[in-house]
Formats: C-alpha cells, structure tokens, sequence
C-alpha cells in the first residue's frame, strides 16, 4: 500500500494548473494572478497634503521677533480640486487632506499648528517651524510610474485588490477555478427529497464534498448518483467528461458493487489504489478520458479525510497555489490516545491555544461512519503506522485544518 507522502506526490505529479482567464477585479479574490501587475502611472498621482491645515513657504513658518509668523490665506483647496494660484511669500492656503499641493507651496503645516479666526479667516498665525516637504505626500512615493508591484503566480487577497484598483485594474488575469464533478455511488444511496426506504441513506456525501469543494476554490457540480451497475456507472461518469476534475464517492472497496476501478481501468488509467492510512484506505486514483478521477470512500469520515488530504491540494494546483498542504504542529494531547492500527491514523481533535501551549482534545468515536467526530474537529492528529501510546498531556503532530496551506509538497 503507498504512504500518505507517495501517494499525494503521485497525484500532484499528474495535475497541472488550468488556463487563464480574464476576470473583473471585484470577482478575482482568491485568484492566482497569471500576468505581472505593473504601475502605469506613479501613486499618488501628484504631491498632495497628508493634513487638513495650510499650504505655505517653509520659510515663512519661523517666528518674527519671538512673534509666531502671520501670514494672508489667498484662498482653499479641497481634495479633487488643483489649485492655480501660486502661494507667494507672506500667504498660506487652506488645504485639506489628499488636496494637491498648490504651485508655490514647498510645506503644509496641520491646522491644530495654527491659530486664525475660523474658517473664513484672512490670516493665519503659524505656531511652529515647519521644514520644506512636511506633511507633503510627493507623487510616486508609493509605486513608480512602470514599477512592477505584483508578480504572476501570487494569490489575489484584498490587499491586492485594493493595489490593482488603485492602478486601474478592471480585469486582470487570473488563472481559471476547476470544474469539478462530484458523483456520488452506490443502490442505497438517495437524494435528500427522497422518503428513506429500509436500507437507504442519504447522498450526505456529495453535499460534503459540495461545500468542500467551494471551499477549496474550486466549482462544484452534484452529478447525481450512479446505481451499482456498470451501465448506470458508466453513464453518469460519461457526463462528467467535461470537467477538470471528478470526484466520487463509494464504490472503491473490494465489495461485488464497487465498480471505480472497473470503469477507470476501461475507459482510462488507474494510477493507483489503496493508500496506508485510516481513514480512508480505499481511495483510488487515474483517469478517465484525460480527466483525473480521484475516487473517494463512501464512508462519510473517509470522504472528507481523504478530500482534505489530497482533494483540496489538487484543486488548488489546478487553481495555481503553489503552496498545497496544511501546515503541522506539535500539540499537548489532553486526553491521551491508545492506537494499535497498522495504518497511519488521522484522528480528527479540536485545538485551542491554551496558556501558551496548543492543546488537542479528540472528538469521541472515530468510526469512519461517525459524522459527528467532524464536529468541532479543525485539525487531524497523525498517529504514525504502527500505533502509539500517547498519555494524557503527551505530544503529537497535529495537521492544522484551519491553518492556511504553507507547504508545497509532501
Ligand atoms: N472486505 C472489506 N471491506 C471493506 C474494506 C476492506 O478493506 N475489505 N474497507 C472498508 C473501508 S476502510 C472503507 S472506507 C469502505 C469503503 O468502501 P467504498 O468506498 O467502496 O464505499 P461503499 O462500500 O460504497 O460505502 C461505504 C459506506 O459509505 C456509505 N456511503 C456511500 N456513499 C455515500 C454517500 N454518498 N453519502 C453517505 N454515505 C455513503 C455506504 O452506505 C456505506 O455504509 O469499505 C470498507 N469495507
Ligand atoms: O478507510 Mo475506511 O475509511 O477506514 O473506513
């Protein structure tokens, strides 16, 4: 059976990101940017002032005789208007935030500085010496007229967006989100609308993997669910041809219905099936017609495990993340873990920065049926293959569920 590493290795090897597209700016956050960002134009676009106060000649702010400076106001500029009188020597404007600089000025001196009679005052008495440039913000101190401020491949948050916006970015290019399929499986399985006869469940895990999949950045699409023949498997994966991506659910064990590997083996490849790991021993990997198949466990807890461990890197390498996989820390394991499995066990626990320290607490039953041991759980203890004995207050690696990716490979 692979390791967890040789698997995800495996599948990340196959999956290259997806083409570009033109995207609106207000619909590219969590984008991959897929062209450099360059200044066009420098920011600020001209020297402007940084305080509400007075445009004068530096100058003209040192005391006379121990007497703070008086100087004639000639006029106000507002932000969004230029002014096209010329401070002289002996005269200040009022000038407000973000307001270009008048023709003349070389300073602004803030108005709490200053003393006058009110806003319509024709004089202004300067309380302090200001040097030249104070309170000026000059034209391009932020970015360079031709400056290269983003580079391809990085992640659009909203800092970014607010950069390219103020750049005049109304649509960048972007590397495309992957389509993906997700294909639930197996005769006793049926749709939420449905009564359950005896012996059916609910398709729980197609709307998991939904979200999941949105999550991940991805755009999902609920295929339905194949009937436990060939024909009907056949059929409905016949219609998920067109995307970048399928995911199904069940129907990769070594039961008489468990027909994903039939059907890969048929109509494409199988990379490989069965990996060391609990849950989710079963998962299987290829193609079919070109379009990767990872084929996920029908138990609920293997299906989500086995999509955030190699699901979710593949959907973000086919979005352009070069950074794939959660991050791992040591945890304080509360409660202690007895583990005897030959597989490498991933035991969903809820951790908390405790007094300095990050503390794991497991989430109960660990059945791979158990739905419930999702609740709360933001992160996986890895218990090696073999088992361990880890008394309470022992340590353990833990995969950080709500960490962002920061590593690239496995
Ligand atoms: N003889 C063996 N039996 C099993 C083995 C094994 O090694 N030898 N492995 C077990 C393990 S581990 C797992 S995991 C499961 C995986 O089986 P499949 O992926 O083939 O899944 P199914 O048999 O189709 O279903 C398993 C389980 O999950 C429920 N299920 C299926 N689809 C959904 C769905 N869309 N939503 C919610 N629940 C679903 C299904 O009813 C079954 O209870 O195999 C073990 N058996
Ligand atoms: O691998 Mo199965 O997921 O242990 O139940």
């Amino acid at each position: 059976m692979l390791s967890v590493e040789e698997a995800l290795t495996r599948i990340l090897t196959e999956i290259q990101p997806l083409d570009t597209i033109s995207l609106p700016l207000d619909q590219a956050i969590g984008s991959i940017l897929a062209q450099d960002i360059i200044a066009h134009e420098a920011i600020p676009p001209f020297d402007n002032s940084a305080m509400d106060g007075f445009a004068l000649l530096s100058k003209d702010s040192k005391p006379k005789q121990d007497q703070p400076a008086r100087l004639r106001v000639i006029g106000s500029v507002a932000a969004g208007y230029v002014s096209q009188t010329r401070v002289e020597e002996g005269t200040a404007m009022r000038i407000m935030t973000g307001a270009p600089v008048p023709p003349g000025a070389d300073a602004i001196i803030q108005v709490e500085l200053t003393n006058s009679d009110g806003s319509q005052s024709d004089w202004v008495e300067i309380l302090h010496e200001v040097s030249p440039g104070n309170n000026i913000r000059p034209a391009g101190e932020d970015m360079q007229n031709g400056q290269k401020v983003l580079q391809r491949g990085q992640e659009i948050g909203a800092w970014e967006i607010g950069i390219l916006a103020t750049l005049g970015y109304a649509h960048i290019d972007v590397i495309r989100a992957p389509q993906v399929a997700i294909l639930g499986t197996g005769d006793e399985v049926v749709d939420l609308d449905v009564e359950l006869q005896p012996g059916q469940i609910r398709n729980s895990n197609s709307y998991l993997l939904e979200a999941a999949v949105r999550r991940a950045g991805g755009i999902p699409h609920r295929l339905g669910i194949a009937r436990d023949t060939s024909e009907n498997l056949r059929e409905k994966l016949g219609a998920a041809l067109n995307y970048d991506l399928i995911l199904t659910s069940g129907g990769v064990s070594v039961g008489d219905f468990d027909l994903v590997k039939d059907i890969m083996h048929e109509q494409g490849q199988m990379n490989f099936w069965r990996i060391n790991m609990k849950p989710g021993k079963p998962v299987a990997f290829g193609h079919i017609s070109g379009v990767p198949l990872l084929g996920l466990p029908g138990n609920p807890v293997s299906s989500a495990v086995t999509f955030e461990l190699f699901g979710r890197p593949v959907i973000r390498k086919l979005q352009g993340y070069t950074q794939l996989l959660r991050p791992q820390i040591d945890v304080i394991v509360e409660n202690g873990i007895q583990e005897t499995a030959r597989r490498r066990h991933y035991i969903r626990a809820h951790v908390t920065w405790q007094q300095g320290r990050f503390i794991a607490r497991t989430t109960g039953n660990q059945g791979s049926h158990i739905m419930t041991s999702l609740l709360q759980a933001n992160a996986l203890l890895v218990i090696p293959e073999g088992g361990a004995i880890i008394k309470p207050g022992g340590s353990v690696k833990a995969l950080m569920l709500d960490w962002p990716e920061s590593e690239t490979t496995a």
